[in-house]
């Protein structure tokens, strides 16, 4: 849900709004802050859980895992499976990460030791994940050139909206991937679906649109090369529960007018 300037003029007593997710861009921080109003959200609680769904993404996408499982409960498999329907190697490959957070860095973690390389490219560099992870920074468009696999793990900032769009198709390699487990607003829907109808890129793993849940009229649902998900990254039973704990602890601090615990901009309390 939008929180905006319309919205908040409607609750002039608000002392806090406490989203229950980690992406915030849903809120308009700034205006919040200057009218004293806190902003919470629920980081970290769901790192991992969201690293396995976006790594399980593109694992099922490149190897076309869901296509497959309708094909055999379809009744298809009565021969020996066509070449046309074999998936692409995984192992051994490049994996480009586009905003090497919390998240990005769970799913570095899981490429490590499975992928060749693991590049990244990042608002600021990050020293102990490139130690760690021996993971490279490089610039998006070497990111994007380099790839076998395109991650975008970023939040949606005025930056980011619309990061992905022609030019960074275009940038990609024929037989590259493209998952976006971030925001659907970060890629220009109409671009990708263009660079997978014409195979300018392989396939794409989506978790996210521009549009959710994803209109039935959508192209996307009618690509093979395309896999879905409605907007599951974090979604186990788990996860969903320590995001409400966390939500609620956030809540009940900032009624109190103390600073919750993931309080996303501390300027505030100067306001409070
Ligand atoms: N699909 C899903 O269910 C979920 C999606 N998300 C999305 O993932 C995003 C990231 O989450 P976290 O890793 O927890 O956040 P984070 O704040 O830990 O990481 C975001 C990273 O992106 C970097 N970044 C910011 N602007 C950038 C730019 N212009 N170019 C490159 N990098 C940039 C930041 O420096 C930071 O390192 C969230 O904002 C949310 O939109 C989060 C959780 C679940
Ligand atoms: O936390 C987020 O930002 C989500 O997208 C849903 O968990």
């Amino acid at each position: 849900m939008k929180v905006n300037q319309e919205m908040l003029d409607r609750a002039p007593k608000l002392r806090i709004v406490s989203n229950i997710s980690a992406g915030y861009d849903n809120l308009d921080i700034k205006e919040l802050t200057s009218r004293g109003i806190m902003a919470t959200n629920t980081p970290d609680v769901l790192t991992d859980t969201t690293a396995d769904a976006i790594f399980g993404l593109l694992l099922a996408t490149a190897r076309r895992i869901p296509e497959l499982d309708a094909y055999v409960k379809a009744g298809q498999w009565t021969a020996k499976l066509p070449d046309e329907r074999f998936g692409v190697d995984v192992h051994h490959k490049t994996l480009g990460i586009i905003g090497m957070g919390r998240i990005g860095k769970a799913i570095a973690e899981r490429a490590h030791f499975g992928f060749k390389n693991v590049l990244y490219h990042n608002r600021t560099r990050n020293s102990d994940t490139e130690k760690e992870l021996e993971a490279t920074y490089v610039s998006l468009d070497d990111l994007l050139q380099q790839s076998d696999f395109v991650c975008l793990m970023a939040p949606l900032t005025d930056e980011t909206i619309g990061l992905m769009g022609k030019r960074e198709f275009d940038l990609m390699k024929e037989t590259a991937v493209f998952i976006n487990g971030a925001r659907g607003s970060m890629v220009v829907e109409a671009d990708l679906i263009h660079a997978l109808q014409n195979k300018t890129i392989r396939a794409a793993g989506l978790d996210v649109y521009q549009n959710e849940p994803l209109p039935l009229d959508s192209p996307l649902l009618q690509l093979e090369n395309v896999v879905t998900m409605p907007h599951y990254g974090s979604a186990t039973q788990e996860t969903r529960y320590k995001m409400a704990e966390l939500a609620v602890d956030n809540l009940i601090k900032g009624i109190h007018r103390q600073a919750p615990p993931s309080l996303i901009d501390k300027a505030v309390l100067a306001h409070i």
